[in-house]
């Protein structure tokens, strides 16, 4: 069996419904059982120039679940398909999206492989990955980065619990 965290993010359309309903396709997945859903935060879109306040903001959170009929690769691929389902496009590094789910650490493994990388390399500098994360488990670490607390406490983007 092996534990996953998952972290979403949705800044166009029905927001809270998309989020739902991708929360549900997760926990449907055969041979999967969702452990901790985090409260949901609102937070202003990063783009490559920055922090875009005319953007629409986004909801942001985290989901770790246990799955015992999936590797890495296979559950980047299910989330894939989820985000496609919501009709995820990608036009722009960065840009707007309906649904994003970006798988952040799975058992403390580290992969780098083209398509997959193990921890996600950006999660450790951002608070709306890190934040939902501690909300649901205190004691996490990021493998070569550290305690999941401590770099909360150094990463500065904005997070707003609903
Ligand atoms: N741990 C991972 N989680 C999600 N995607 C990953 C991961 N490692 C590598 N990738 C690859 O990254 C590519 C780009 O993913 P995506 O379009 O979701 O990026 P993004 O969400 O816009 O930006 P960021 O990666 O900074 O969150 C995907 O094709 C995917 O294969
Ligand atoms: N606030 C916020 N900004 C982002 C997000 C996100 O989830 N939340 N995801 C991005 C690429 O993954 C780029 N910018």
């Amino acid at each position: 069996m092996s534990r996953a965290v998952i972290a979403f993010g949705a800044n166009l359309g029905d927001r809270e419904t998309t989020v739902a309903e991708a929360m549900r396709e997760l926990a449907e997945l055969d041979g999967v059982e969702l452990v901790a859903i985090s409260p949901v935060y609102e937070t202003p879109a990063l783009t490559d120039a920055g922090v875009d306040r005319d953007a629409p903001g986004y909801l942001n959170g985290v989901v770790v679940l246990e799955t015992t009929a999936h590797t890495p690769h296979q559950l980047l691929a299910a989330l894939h398909d989820i985000e496609a389902a919501h009709g995820r496009q990608r036009l722009k590094h960065w840009g707007d999206r309906t649904l994003d789910l970006d798988l952040i650490d799975v058992d403390g493994l580290v992969i780098d492989d083209t398509g997959l990388q193990l921890p996600h390399p950006r999660a450790w500098q951002r608070a709306f990955v890190l934040q939902p994360w501690l909300d649901v488990d205190p004691d996490a670490v990021i493998p070569g980065r550290g305690r999941v607390a401590d770099l909360r406490a150094q990463a500065h983007d904005e997070v707003t619990r609903r």
